[in-house]
């Protein structure tokens, strides 16, 4: 294909945040870069330069201390950033009080909520007081189980203000999801809610609480925020608790004091989502990850004062660890808590007209569903203020890039971008200088030496292989939570290669110069020993309107590996020969004969995450007959019954 989806004009290039980064660099460094491709040479041939400068040009709010600015450098684990740096994460997201609009909250029940900056310090300043009452310090965790609200924002910034350690999960998460989680980390205080809605359902969630706080060791109080009218019962109902609003009430809102901790100290513990056993608690520097994500906001999105960002998200995803971060880009964030289609598909768009929302995160699968719904917002919504839309969560398909421009707006930054918890942050992004090229993310994150490997360590271009990362980068985790001599740490990302990060992803670079995901390593399909990306199945099989989703393994097989793919169809819907036929060709035709499944099964449903994500190793052990260790990671795990009895045996 010789020509983009979308090119930025010259006015957007000239106005942008990483334009002006480029003319700081000149100014207060004499260094000229042609383009961005020089500049991302720049920050990873020369770490000690670059991360020092953006802290400046972003007006970080904190201290660099004494250089060195980066110690170990070459070393993976091992490097430091800003050894001697002291801030605080809260303090560079409440950078503004004024009586502008810091946060806007819808959620699917109609509830409409809007905070100003000087609100919300007011809030923050009263739950930090609270906090401080029940004797959170520095370093101590505080949980929510919470809906993606108002009030879980408050309770990060109220523990990160006081340097304590923030971890969350959604209220849909079962007992021993929570457990597995929260148990690990032993928060002083939990923050949860008595319930929510989802898809015009109401839950309760009184009685999982009543399960999981006597089994919290160290709990010192429980706080229950209201959002169906009975936080009152719920909490009299459990031990050591109280409404969030009777304890914020007995405080009076002022000043927010931000405890000043080291760059390194962290803010985050968030969880890995695998099926192969308890979760493992990833510990996140408040420095590393909001330089990064800043980073991400500012240069990649080009997220300025005044803009308004949503991401939809949960807060038991990282991607609600990377939305409020544009606080510190003095951008109002958009929450939005409960299905993205209820009532029907135009929820999001509503809230993107009325509000006039200039950043539109959301998932390649929401993406995908809207396609095949045959949404087209833009024939129904005023989207005029909306400059990017970003999609992660699984690789987006090249037909759902034309869908994008075609359906949603024609004139916008579409912004394929992955990253993952692991580094709550991108590998690779957007890059609001360049082209848009059909399927392609366009280049990695400044700082972020990425680069895709052969099994042997090789880099490869225009070949599969592995997504690694050869230079230390600041949202590195500080560790693994309970992993003292760092071996899960050290396992989990640098094994496979020695000194460098591997992330998983099984990737290419493209001849633009940026990147395509072509699934999770650990899934990779091996046919006759040929390596096969998950993504390169789905691209070709979300193409046929009958099937609705799919999910595709290998399965061991008279000493090789045979493709097997599971097919969720439209509604009254029978797999045939016919539609068999057509998916098969489908696939022969638009990747190669390899790639084409020896069986096709038609299931009801796929197992997937509490993020949304498919988990195809689940159904991979699942159909070998292994043990699912941590179902519990499921949205779903109910339907992997139906995958274990069918008979794959032929
Ligand atoms: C940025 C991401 O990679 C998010 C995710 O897919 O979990």
């Amino acid at each position: 294909m010789s020509e983009p989806l979308w090119r930025p004009s010259p006015e957007t290039i000239a106005n942008s945040n990483l334009t002006k980064f480029m003319q700081y660099l000149r100014r207060e460094y004499g260094a000229y870069f042609r383009g961005t491709d020089d500049l991302h040479a720049f920050s990873v041939r020369a770490p000690a330069v670059f991360w020092p400068a953006l802290w400046d040009f972003l007006g970080f709010i904190g201290d660099k201390g004494e250089p060195p600015y980066l110690v170990d450098g070459d070393k993976m684990p091992g490097a430091q950033f800003f050894p001697n740096g002291q801030m605080n994460f809260a303090e560079n997201l409440l950078r503004r009080s004024d009586d502008q609009t810091a946060v806007i909250f819808r959620a699917e029940d109609k509830l409409e909520r809007r905070m100003s900056w000087a609100e919300l310090h007011g809030e923050v300043s009263r739950l930090q007081q609270v906090l401080r009452a029940h004797g959170v310090g520095p370093g101590d965790r505080v949980a929510a189980m919470m809906p993606n609200a108002p009030e879980t924002l408050v309770a990060l910034l109220a523990a990160a203000s006081i340097g304590a350690v923030f971890s969350s999960c959604s209220p849909d998460f079962g007992v021993k999801g929570v457990m597995d989680r929260f148990g690990q980390i032993e928060p002083k205080v939990l923050i949860a809610c008595d319930g929510y809605y989802y898809n015009g359902k109401r839950f309760e969630i009184g009685e999982k609480l009543a399960e999981i706080v006597p089994q919290l060791p160290g709990l010192e109080t429980v706080l229950i925020a209201d959002y169906l009218g009975q936080s009152g019962q719920t909490a009299d109902a459990l031990d050591k608790a109280q409404t969030l609003a009777a304890a914020m009430g007995a405080h009076v809102p002022g000043e927010v004091e931000f405890t000043r901790v080291p760059f390194n100290h962290p803010v985050y513990i968030m969880y890995s989502s695998g099926t192969t056993g308890v979760p493992k608690c990833i510990v996140h520097a408040a420095g590393g990850a909001l330089l990064q994500q800043v980073k991400e906001h500012a240069l990649h999105c080009d997220v300025k004062a005044g803009d308004r960002v949503f991401y939809f998200t949960t807060c038991g995803w990282m991607m609600w660890n990377w939305l409020v971060a544009a606080l510190a880009c003095e951008a109002t964030i958009m929450l939005y808590d409960g299905s993205p289609f209820a009532p029907d598909g135009n929820v999001l768009f509503d809230y993107a007209q009325t509000e006039g929302m200039t950043f539109f995160g959301t998932s390649a699968k929401y993406i995908d569903a809207l396609k095949k719904n045959e949404f087209r917002p833009r024939d129904t919504h005023d989207l005029s203020k909306l400059r990017t839309m970003a999609s992660t969560g699984s690789p987006l398909v090249p037909e759902s890039f034309d869908y994008v421009y075609d359906a949603i707006k024609s004139d916008f930054h579409l912004a394929s971008i992955s990253g993952g918890t692991d580094i709550v942050s991108c590998f690779v992004l957007g890059n609001p200088h360049k082209p848009v090229w059909r399927g392609e993310i366009q280049g990695p994150g400044l700082g972020m030496a990425v680069d895709v490997f052969d099994q042997d360590g090789n880099p490869v271009r225009g070949e599969k292989g592995e997504l690694v990362c050869t230079r230390p980068f600041p949202s590195m985790p500080v560790g693994f939570w309970n992993d003292p001599s760092g071996e899960k740490y050290f396992n989990a990302y640098f094994a496979r290669f020695p000194n460098i990060w591997h992330h998983g992803d099984f990737a290419m670079w493209t001849e633009h110069g940026g990147v395509v995901i072509l699934g999770r390593s650990d899934a990779t399909l091996n046919p006759g020993g040929v390596r096969i990306g998950t993504a390169e199945i789905y691209r070709q099989v979300e193409q046929l309107p009958e099937v609705r989703e799919s999910i595709v393994i290998g399965q061991d097989w008279d000493n090789d590996v045979r493709v097997v793919l599971f097919v969720v169809l439209q509604e009254g819907l029978e797999l045939d020969d016919a539609l068999s036929d057509r998916i098969k060709r489908q696939i022969r035709e638009g990747a190669t004969p390899r790639h084409v499944p020896a069986k096709i099964v038609q299931v009801p449903d796929i197992p997937r995450t509490k993020s949304g994500k498919i988990t195809e190793i689940a159904v991979r052990d699942i159909i070998h007959g292994r043990e699912i260790k941590n179902k519990e990671a499921l949205a779903n795990p109910d339907v992997l019954d139906y995958y274990a009895q069918l008979e794959l045996s032929r």
